[in-house]
């Protein structure tokens, strides 16, 4: 469970929200809507213990966000994340698992890849990837390993049709098998409903 208390963000001189409640739960999925600007992102990093808001906390399961266990739990896809580009795609997954701590095959990361429909692009280096293969990359990290929440920002952009759609079953199953997902994105996400946070 993932229960956001109390939570206030200053932004400059700017409150983007304050006394933010809610608690996203095993098995349900939260959509965090709002304007540009509005704080989304900023929500996101403080619920993945990367930022930390002015007033309140954030807890997984009762403590406090930010512990190493908790970390291997989290699957974090941040807006501007980005691929390394010299690396090729195995080795930007391959890394990816490292900074987690993950063990990580390389059977494990082909097959993932393959699931996004890099499978023949492993060894390229990312560089010569389109921009929405190279989000495949970031994406396919959600199943090279087992993370029970997911937060992601925007997952839906760049990708084409087809990967919108796969890239949705996949957070249906997750959410079905009793994970936890929490996302922004300006457009309607083609999932069953969900939990809407609006700032
Ligand atoms: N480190 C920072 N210092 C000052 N202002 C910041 C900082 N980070 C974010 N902001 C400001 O906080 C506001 C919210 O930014 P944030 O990226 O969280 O919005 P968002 O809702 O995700 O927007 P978008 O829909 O455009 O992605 C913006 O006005 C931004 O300029």
């Amino acid at each position: 469970m993932l229960t956001a208390h109390r939570l206030t963000c200053v932004r400059g001189t700017r409150p983007l929200f304050s006394g933010l409640e809610f608690s996203v739960g095993p098995g349900t999925w939260a959509h965090i809507r709002g304007p540009n600007g509005a704080g989304k992102t900023s929500l996101l990093r403080i619920l993945a213990g990367l930022a930390h808001p002015e007033e309140g906390e954030v807890r997984w399961n009762g403590t406090k966000v930010g512990s190493e266990e908790f970390r291997r739990e989290l699957m974090y896809l941040g807006h501007r994340a980005a691929v390394k580009e010299d690396l090729t795609a195995l080795e930007n997954l391959e890394f990816a698992a490292a900074m987690d701590g993950v063990d990580l095959t390389r059977e494990e990361a082909e097959e993932a890849l393959g699931r996004f429909g890099l499978a023949g692009r492993e060894d390229l280096p990312v560089r010569f990837l389109s921009a929405g293969q190279k989000r495949r990359v970031l994406l396919a990290q959600t199943v090279a390993r087992p993370a029970q929440l997911w937060i992601l920002d925007e997952p839906f952009t760049a990708l084409d049709v087809k990967a919108v759609d796969f890239l949705s079953n996949l957070i249906a199953d997750h959410v079905k098998a009793g994970g936890i997902a929490v996302m922004t994105s300006h457009q309607a996400i083609p999932l069953p409903p969900g939990q809407v946070v609006e700032l």
